[in-house]
């Protein structure tokens, strides 16, 4: 398929050449965009920039002519009018203060490719980006969906969300990162569209543990669907909106990372579900699983917020060797408290979940000053 790649198109730089960061160039330099990537490696750089490959993180695949990458950060951001910063979780703070100095004084859009939160603070990736670079939060943008890099960089048709507190801001980023086989929808909800990306990996890891086990698809829908429910719970309690959880950046991305065998944190559950430890896991894993450094900080913050969250707090024992995998279901097994029923604190029978949702609503217009709802609009 022929693809557009102008040369002269505007200057775009992305932090970190792995599978999502160099997928994502890809995606952006088949927008029109001139990509410079950094990679931490020279000799990744040398790779992407010679050879327009990235083999060890996408074999297989080449990388458009217009892309090119260098290891040193002072180039790789010079003139950029976006960044987006694709490295994994835990590293994003130390890179950033590199970042910092090389774009003071700017205005360009930074942009979240990341899915994991700081272990250390609990905090999301754009609350990271807002302190390392001190930056007002209107410039931050998060990408989240069913994202598969390998798919994506085979040009197979995908859809992602771009949020940002400013709706201008997530238009800007969202009309930069399109092409004909990647397309993006916009939205508000900063707060639901990271923790979407987040709490689907925790899920994903549940079902790999589940693949690992050879339990088959009863437990796998039981464990989706609750695990949904548990997202949900989970984001609506730090803020998002709830429909934010059914869109591509939840339930779209639950799906994807749930069912396919490329996905690192299914891979990762997989291999806990087969007996290996956590050490083992992460010994094997050569690429980053953020799951299996969110579990933590997610149930911290959950029970701060009082929500329970069964299938997250099982991958938490599996994790620390304290539960025999075989044991996962989509309840706690210890659980005998008296039947509930299937519906969540913000269901539509809900009176307060209504209140809050028109009231979020009724921010949202004012903060789009009055263009109306902006949910995963294109
Ligand atoms: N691979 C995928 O399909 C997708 C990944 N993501 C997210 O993107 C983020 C990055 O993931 P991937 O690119 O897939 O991971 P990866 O493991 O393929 O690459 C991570 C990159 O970060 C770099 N890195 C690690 N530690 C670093 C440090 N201290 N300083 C500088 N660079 C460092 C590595 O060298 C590597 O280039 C994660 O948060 C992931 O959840 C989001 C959507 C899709
Ligand atoms: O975020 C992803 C798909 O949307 C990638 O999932 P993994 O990190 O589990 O590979």
């Amino acid at each position: 398929m022929s693809r557009k790649t102008e040369t002269s198109g505007p200057r775009v730089t992305v932090i970190g050449s792995g599978s999502w960061g160099t997928t994502f160039g890809k995606v952006l330099a088949d927008g029109g965009a001139q990509v410079t990537m950094w990679a931490r490696r020279a000799e990744l750089a040398h790779e992407i920039r010679e050879g327009k490959r990235n083999s060890r993180y996408l074999p297989g695949i080449n990388l458009p002519r217009s892309m090119t990458a260098t290891h040193h950060l002072s180039e790789a951001l010079q003139g950029a009018e976006q960044v987006y910063l694709a490295v994994s979780s835990q590293a994003l703070r130390e890179n950033l203060t590199a970042i910092r100095p090389l774009i003071a004084g700017g205005t360009m859009p930074v942009v979240s490719l990341m899915k994991g939160v700081e272990k250390r603070t609990g905090l999301r990736m754009s609350q990271v980006i807002e302190q390392g670079l001190d930056c007002d939060p209107n410039r931050i943008a998060v990408a989240s969906g069913p994202n598969l890099a390998l798919e994506i960089a085979r040009e197979q048709p995908t859809a992602a969300v771009i949020a940002s507190a400013s709706q201008e801001t997530a238009e800007a980023v969202a009309l930069r990162a399109r092409n004909s086989y990647f397309r993006t929808f916009v939205n508000t909800d900063v707060i639901g569209t990271e923790f979407g990306g987040v709490l689907k990996n925790l899920i994903a890891v549940a079902i790999g543990i589940v693949d690992g086990v050879g339990y088959g698809e009863n437990t796998k829908a039981s464990i989706i669907t609750r695990g949904l429910v548990e997202m949900t719970d989970f984001a609506v309690a730090q803020g998002a909106h709830p429909e934010t959880l059914q869109g591509l950046a939840g339930l779209g991305d639950l799906i994807a990372t749930c069912q396919s065998p490329l996905s690192r944190n299914n891979t990762a559950g997989r291999l806990l579900g087969q007996g290996y430890s956590f050490q083992d896991v992460v010994k094997q894993m050569d690429q980053t699983a953020e799951g299996l450094a969110s579990v933590a900080p997610v149930l911290t913050l959950a029970r701060a917020a009082g929500v329970q969250m069964p299938i997250v707090e099982q991958v938490k024992m599996v994790l620390d060797g304290t539960m025999n995998p075989r044991d996962i279901a989509p309840h706690l097994t210890t659980d005998d408290d008296k039947p509930t029923g299937e519906r969540t604190p913000h269901g539509d029978d809900n009176s307060s979940g209504a209140l809050r949702r028109a009231f979020q609503r009724a921010l949202d217009q004012f903060r789009n000053g009055g263009r109306g709802p902006a949910r995963d609009r294109s």
